[in-house]
């Protein structure tokens, strides 16, 4: 068998799925969180159904531990742990390659890119442009690589599938020398799931993607939307950096840059406290105090009225973008929600959508409503669009992209 490692680290925690990929079968998965804090965490999840059934008995699904876990060497350590005390073994699923989520590959990478000196430090670069999520991306490989000095590490960038993008889609209406000496347009993000999506969503209608025109939803931590004719990127929401569009947790998404310039002028606030302002301090967590969509529904429900107006004002930008993408699109096939808000939020799938049947989107509440893991359809049986939840699975996408370049 032949697995490979994926790895998706975040600037204090980090993601790590096994595949074998023969079969494309999970083989574990698990989470190290609150890296640097006091007490980090991890999580090692082994799947029933990767178990010999004989095995089952005695091998617990999940195993969970508290400790100190200063850096992300350290976290590579407890994940190595974890495989050996819990399985599945890395003895008996020897690696074929180790795959990296990397968040901005700027213009230097438009596919999957084996690592090596000159690539990373190409990534370190584009922090500048990525400062939440390049260098926590960095750190992963290297620790990785400490790990497994072996195996060939493939870097899968979030920007790479937005290349399709036309210049009158990615281009800033700013002074153009400006814009062509410091690099400034649209990249675009969240691509491994836009693409594993938008391919999940033919295939669950039995439609080729090449005649699809598609909204996707990628509403996690950090959200964004895009439009895909054909399989192609057209439009996507987050820009020069993963702060443009929709609202996020932390994140405000689109603004008027002036607030920025009065903001300075008025308060004396420098760049970086902007930075900060804006990026980890806005969002639903700026509006309400909360920046987990589960806990704004649970305040709004309490009749929170900040938390009601961060859901009103996270909803009503979604539904202004989907708008945008349907006139872009000319048309639209499907609408495909994703991530943990898309994935999870029947509220919010619910407001997004309403009031749209003119455009023939209905919901059916009663689907919007089931509690599923699986791929599911959730429109109206008169609606025109089809409206779908697509559990994303940023992953297997990398870890299809790794075995390909190998
Ligand atoms: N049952 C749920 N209801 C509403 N929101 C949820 C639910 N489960 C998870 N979420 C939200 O999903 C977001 C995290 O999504 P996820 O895709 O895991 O993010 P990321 O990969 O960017 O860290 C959090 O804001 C969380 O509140
Ligand atoms: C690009 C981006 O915003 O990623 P995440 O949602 O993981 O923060
Ligand atoms: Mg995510």
């Amino acid at each position: 068998m032949s697995a490979i490692l994926v790895v998706n680290s975040g600037s204090s925690s980090f993601k790590y799925q096994l595949i074998d990929m023969d079969t494309e079968q999970m083989l574990a998965t698990g989470l190290i969180e609150r890296i640097g804090e006091e007490s980090g965490r991890s999580v090692h999840t082994i799947p029933w159904d990767a178990v010999p059934s004989v095995d089952r008995s005695d091998a617990p699904q999940t195993t969970e531990r508290t400790l100190p876990i200063p850096d992300h060497a350290a976290g590579f350590r407890v994940m190595l742990d974890a495989f050996e005390s819990h399985g599945p073994s890395l003895a008996r699923h020897p690696l074929l390659a180790v795959g990296h989520r990397v968040v901005h590959g700027g213009k230097r990478f438009f596919e999957a890119t084996l690592v090596n000196n000159l690539v990373k430090i190409n990534i370190e670069e584009l922090a500048e442009l990525a400062p939440l999520h390049n260098p926590a991306n960095l750190q992963g490989i290297e620790a990785a690589q400490k790990a497994f000095p072996d195996v060939p590490h493939v870097a899968v960038f979030d920007t790479a599938f937005h290349a399709t993008l036309e210049p009158a889609a990615y281009s800033y209406a700013i002074d153009d020398k400006l814009a062509k000496k410091h690099r400034l347009r649209k990249y675009g993000f969240h691509g491994t799931s836009h693409k594993f999506v938008s391919e999940e969503a033919a295939a669950f209608l039995g439609r080729p993607l090449e005649e699809l025109k598609q909204i996707v939803l990628h509403l996690g931590n950090g959200a964004s939307a895009s439009a895909i004719d054909g399989g192609r990127s057209v439009e996507t929401s987050m820009g020069l950096t993963p702060l443009e569009g929709l609202v996020m947790g932390t994140r405000s998404g689109d603004i008027d840059p002036a607030v920025l310039i009065h903001l300075h002028r008025r308060t004396g606030m420098g760049f970086d406290d902007l930075d900060v302002l804006l990026n980890r301090k806005s969002g639903l967590l700026g509006m309400s105090g909360a920046g987990d969509m589960r806990d704004v529904l649970e305040r709004a429900a309490n009749g929170d009225e900040k938390a009601t107006a961060a859901f009103d004002v996270y909803t009503h930008r979604l539904k202004g973008y989907i708008g945008n993408y349907m006139a872009q699109l000319g048309r639209v096939d499907v609408i495909s929600f994703t991530a943990g808000v898309g994935e999870n939020a029947a509220a919010v799938r619910k407001a997004a959508l309403s009031g749209l049947g003119a455009f023939g989107i209905r919901l059916s509440d009663e689907r919007n409503e089931e509690r599923s893991r699986d791929a599911r359809l959730i429109s109206a049986d008169d609606s025109d669009v089809a409206v779908l939840v697509i559990p994303t699975n940023e992953e297997l996408e990398i870890a299809r992209q790794t075995l390909a370049l190998l």
